[in-house]
């Protein structure tokens, strides 16, 4: 577990603004800040978008703006599936890039149940990895932050991860960053990368935004990013924005500000094996001391 063989590659961050309760109008700025992103120069090998980006982040819009989404494994044009899930293939196969698709409002036609799921798509638009959200975001924070995504969403029952010719990925959505076993766990599996499609607040980004970053990527030596949407001045919800990316030492690689805007990283792979020859810890735990969480991952 100690040294990871992947290779290095560039990450892009789509903190999106012009936000709206407009999904046709989200979807567009979506697609141009997709295309943007790849044609710059050295072009991102992986794009992330925020949570909840084609719809206002607000439990009483999921069930509304929510979609088919159809299984992992589906191409192009094979399934009757949602607009947004369909718009994001394309962005992934015209752009001939890995697509973090953020996160939507995912309706299960089965059980009628809402998710806060994030889909992935190869260059060949191809839907390779679903995570629904398993932690769901119930805090209050009296007369600063209430929220209750349980009102309207069904928590997730699965870590997800998925391959890239450049490295395993690990996925979390926002709020599941609080919950360090989803990281330890990834990064037990071989990932080179947690990130989370988030959209943290005022009131709770500037306490523990950079914070949880940073310890999820000490903790594991493995990169981390979190892209969030850009704060909008009439949304009922402020997003934070500050879209981050850390390396496997804890350094914080670049952050954006509360604007719209797009940030790019390099993923250096050197570095991470590095970091854990220098500072051995995925080799010296002490397992015969205490439980071994991330045992059966392994
Ligand atoms: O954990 C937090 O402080 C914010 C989480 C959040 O905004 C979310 O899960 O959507």
């Amino acid at each position: 577990m100690a040294s990871i063989s992947a290779k290095p590659f560039r990450l892009a961050l789509l903190q999106l603004g012009s936000l709206t309760s407009s999904k046709a109008s989200n979807i567009a700025v979506a697609k141009q800040a997709v295309l943007e992103a790849a044609r710059s120069s050295p072009k991102p090998h992986l794009v992330v978008l925020p949570e909840i980006w084609n719809s206002p982040y607000a439990v009483t819009a999921f069930r509304e703006y929510s979609e088919r989404v159809p299984h992992v494994g589906s191409k192009y044009d094979e399934v009757d599936e949602g607009e947004t899930v369909s718009a994001m293939r394309e962005m992934a196969r015209d752009n001939d890039i890995w697509l973090i698709g953020g996160s939507i409002p995912q309706k299960d036609d089965r059980t009628d149940e809402i998710f806060n799921t994030c889909t992935v798509y190869d260059p060949s638009g191809t839907l390779v990895a679903i995570h629904q959200k398993v932690h769901l975001f119930d805090i209050d924070i009296p007369g600063r932050q209430t929220f209750k995504e349980s009102d309207t969403l069904t928590g997730g029952k699965s870590l997800t991860t998925f391959d890239t010719p450049f490295g395993k990925i690990g996925l979390g959505i926002c709020y599941d960053i609080r919950f360090p076993e989803m990281a330890t766990i990834a990064a037990r599996q071989g990932c080179v990368a947690m990130i989370y499609p988030a959209a943290f607040n005022t009131t709770t980004g500037p306490m523990h935004w950079s914070l949880l970053q940073r310890a999820r990527a000490v903790d594991n030596q493995i990169y981390v990013a979190m892209c969030s949407p850009a704060r909008h001045p009439e949304a009922s919800y402020q997003a934070y924005g500050h879209s981050l990316v850390v390396n496997p030492l804890g350094d914080i690689l670049v952050e954006a500000s509360h604007e719209p805007t797009t940030i790019y990283a390099d993923i250096d792979i050197d570095l991470l094996n590095t970091t854990r020859r220098n500072l051995p810890i995925t080799v010296q735990r002490r397992f015969d001391v205490y439980p071994d969480i991330a045992e059966k991952f392994l």
